[in-house]
């Protein structure tokens, strides 16, 4: 059984998926392969050392995948399954996890699956559990090999694993048929100075805010716990919060000592961002919320309820 795993970076570090991805592949006794796609060879040595735990790297190293471009990694991460034929590809839940999964499997005529968060040997090739319905339900599938997987991130507990990271070699496949090249990468403005991914407590809202008239409750325990104040994608796209406010998949990646959610469901996309953080407490009015298989501590109460209550708490010095 082999797995080759698409490995995701940025700044110069390899993300944590990859190293939950290899543990999920050594679970099933997979030899794991781990591909880079970066712009030159020596930002390709410096990640080749972090892969520690893998079995072989291979990167692409070239000006066209030095930014991600979804035309040109394909055409790499299809290359590299040429030349490695992996039983199973695995690549992150993530933006990019998710095209070039997709692509991978039309071009390489793999069957595909999403959400992954188990893998099992079975007779006929894995049997996959996967999340179904933003987490609400949970899917066995019997998966021939070979395939492609998408894998949740948190599936398995990024540990360190022991051993040299294995040399790098190069692969130079024909990148000239991507049609898209990256001419600039736009970085938010952050004249506001937020920055939730330094931020050591976090009190997110979701959609159950409902509004702006609510808004000034939210920022009064945000200023009693003196935590940022964040907000998932629908308060977000809804204009309550700005974009820099943002938590999950296409927000920040927070990592803060507690974070406190008040009206937010726990959707994947949502938890991606926040599931590393130290101790998560959750207020949802439904019991049944996902958030709560994932908070540490949680309430089933009424938001508009508790968040005066703790303000006020919190702000008599009696809490
Ligand atoms: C490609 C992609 C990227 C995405 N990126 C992100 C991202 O970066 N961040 C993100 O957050 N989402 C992201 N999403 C969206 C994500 O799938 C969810 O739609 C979103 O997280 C849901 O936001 P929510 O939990 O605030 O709203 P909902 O799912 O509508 O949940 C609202 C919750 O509030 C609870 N509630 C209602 N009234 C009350 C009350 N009075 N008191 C307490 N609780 C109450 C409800 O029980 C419910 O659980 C992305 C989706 C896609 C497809």
């Amino acid at each position: 059984m082999r797995a080759l795993i698409f490995v995701e970076h940025s700044n110069g570090v390899v993300s944590e998926n990859a190293f939950e991805m290899l543990l999920l592949a050594k679970s099933i006794g997979a030899e794991c392969h781990g591909l880079i796609c970066t712009g030159d060879a020596g930002a390709a040595q410096a990640l080749g050392t972090q892969l520690t735990g893998f079995d072989a790297v291979s990167a692409v190293a070239d000006p066209t995948v030095g930014h991600y471009n979804p035309e040109a990694v394909l055409i790499a991460l299809k290359a590299a399954v040429e030349t490695q034929a992996p039983d199973v590809v695995m690549t992150s839940y993530s933006t990019a996890g998710v095209d070039l999964a997709a692509g991978l499997a039309v071009r390489s005529e793999r069957p595909m699956l999403g959400y992954v968060t188990d893998l099992e040997l079975n007779s006929g090739g894995l049997s996959a559990t996967s999340q179904v319905y933003g987490g609400k339900l949970t899917a066995k599938t019997d998966l021939p090999l070979p395939a492609v997987t998408t894998v949740m991130p948190g599936a398995r507990k990024a540990g360190s694993l022991s051993g040299a990271a294995p040399a790098v070699t190069m692969l130079k496949p024909d990148l000239s048929g991507a049609r898209t090249r990256v001419r600039e990468i736009i970085t938010p403005d952050n004249s506001s100075g937020v920055n939730l991914g330094n931020a050591d407590m976090i009190f997110c809202v979701g959609r159950a805010l409902g509004g702006t008239e609510k808004l000034p409750l939210a920022e009064a325990l945000a200023a009693a716990l003196k935590a940022e104040l964040a907000g998932s994608r629908p308060v977000i796209d809804a204009g309550w919060l700005p974009k820099i406010r943002q938590v999950g998949k296409s927000g920040t990646k927070v990592k803060p000592k507690l974070y406190l959610m008040a009206g937010v469901s726990g959707a994947p996309e949502h938890l991606e961002g926040m599931e590393s953080s130290e101790l998560i407490i959750a207020i949802n009015s439904d019991e049944q919320a996902p958030i709560f298989r994932k908070a540490h501590y949680g309430t089933a109460c009424d938001m508009f309820q508790l968040i005066p209550a703790l303000t006020e708490r919190l702000n008599s010095g009696n809490s």
